[in-house]
């Protein structure tokens, strides 16, 4: 008979914070409150508040139960041992309790508070997360993150819908702006942790196609990306604040990716200009997005 696995004691609420992923999800939430500011409709402070509450409860839980589903690939990863799970500091089980119970309670407090297709569209993300990119795509194909990416762009679409009940062009655009960022934003990270991914098994596009058809795809990515971001002002749906810096920002981001692009690496290489495109990628949607709402209010 095998000893029964001693209890471990209650975690910690830091644990259960981190649980959540909250450095992720500060841009997530971000991107839902530029999408429910940018909309046409001045929601109750109170809805609003509780809107944002709602994406950040969703996303908490969709981050929760990916690391209760992955806690084997994260211990064998330098960069994700620590946390809770892999680390040992957590029964899997509360881990379970604590995404499930969050993730229900966000999605039912949209629809009673705000409405059904918040409410649709933030189940939708947590399911895509959990099921489509987690469960199903990532251990199997180095596009896991081109179609599982797109649980992480919903946000401006369910802070827009949870103003005006409904989706429009503008947010669909911003929707493809994070969609499209997405590989960009992840694959300059890859390159520069390829190994802690090839050790854990993890078919990452560096790890299975190398780094130059990776640089590539950073590159090709990195242009349906700047229309996406630059069209709302052509389109009429911006003024020129937000058509100017995006074309600013964008302008930057695509010349990152194409030094990016165009590299070989020796054995030692510090992969600063892979750090830079990285850093850079998340600095420039919080930036975008803002533009965007200052835009919309100046108009
Ligand atoms: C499938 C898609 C994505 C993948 C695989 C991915 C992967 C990663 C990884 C591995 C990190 C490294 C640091 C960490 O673990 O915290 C990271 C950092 C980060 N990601 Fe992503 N990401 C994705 C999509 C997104 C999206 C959609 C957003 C927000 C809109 C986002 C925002 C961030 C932020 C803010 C950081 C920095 C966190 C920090 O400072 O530690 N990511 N991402
Ligand atoms: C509104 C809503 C429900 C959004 C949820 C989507 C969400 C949290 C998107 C962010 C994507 C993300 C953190 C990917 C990390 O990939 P990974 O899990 O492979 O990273 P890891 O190796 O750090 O675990």
């Amino acid at each position: 008979m095998t000893p029964a696995t001693p209890l471990l004691p209650p975690a910690d609420w830091r644990d259960f914070l981190a649980l959540t992923k909250p450095r992720v999800l500060s841009l997530v939430v971000f991107t839902g409150l530029c999408g429910m500011l940018a909309a046409p409709v001045a929601i109750h402070p109170v809805l609003g508040f509780t809107a944002i509450l709602c994406i950040a409860m969703g996303a908490g839980a969709a981050g929760t139960l990916n690391q209760w589903y992955e806690a084997d690939l994260d211990a064998m990863m330098k960069r994700t041992a620590g946390r809770p799970l892999p680390a040992g500091r957590m029964e899997r089980q509360s881990a379970l309790h604590f995404g499930v119970g969050l993730g229900a309670f966000s999605v039912i407090l949209m629809g009673l508070a705000l409405n059904l297709a918040a409410a649709a569209i933030l189940l939708v993300s947590i399911l895509f997360y959990v099921l489509i990119y987690t469960v199903w795509l990532k251990r199997r194909t180095p596009q896991n993150i081109v179609i599982g990416g797109a649980a992480g762009a919903f946000p401006p679409l369910i802070g827009w819908a949870a103003a005006t009940g409904q989706v429009a062009l503008l947010p669909l655009l911003m929707f493809m702006l994070v969609f499209l960022w997405t590989p960009p934003h992840f694959w300059a990270l890859a390159l520069f942790v390829k190994t802690d991914y090839a050790n854990a098994g993890v078919p990452m596009l560096p790890v299975v196609a190398g780094e130059k058809v990776t640089r590539r795809q950073i590159g090709l990515y990195t242009i349906p990306m700047a229309f996406a971001a630059v069209l709302p002002w052509p389109l009429e749906l911006t003024g020129a604040i937000y058509g100017l810096s995006s074309l600013a920002l964008t302008g930057w981001f695509a010349l990152l990716a194409l030094k990016v692009a165009a590299r070989t690496t020796g054995a030692d290489d510090a992969m600063l200009p892979e750090k830079a495109l990285f850093k850079y990628s998340i600095l420039y949607l919080f930036v975008i997005f803002a533009a965007l709402v200052v835009d919309r209010w100046m108009a």
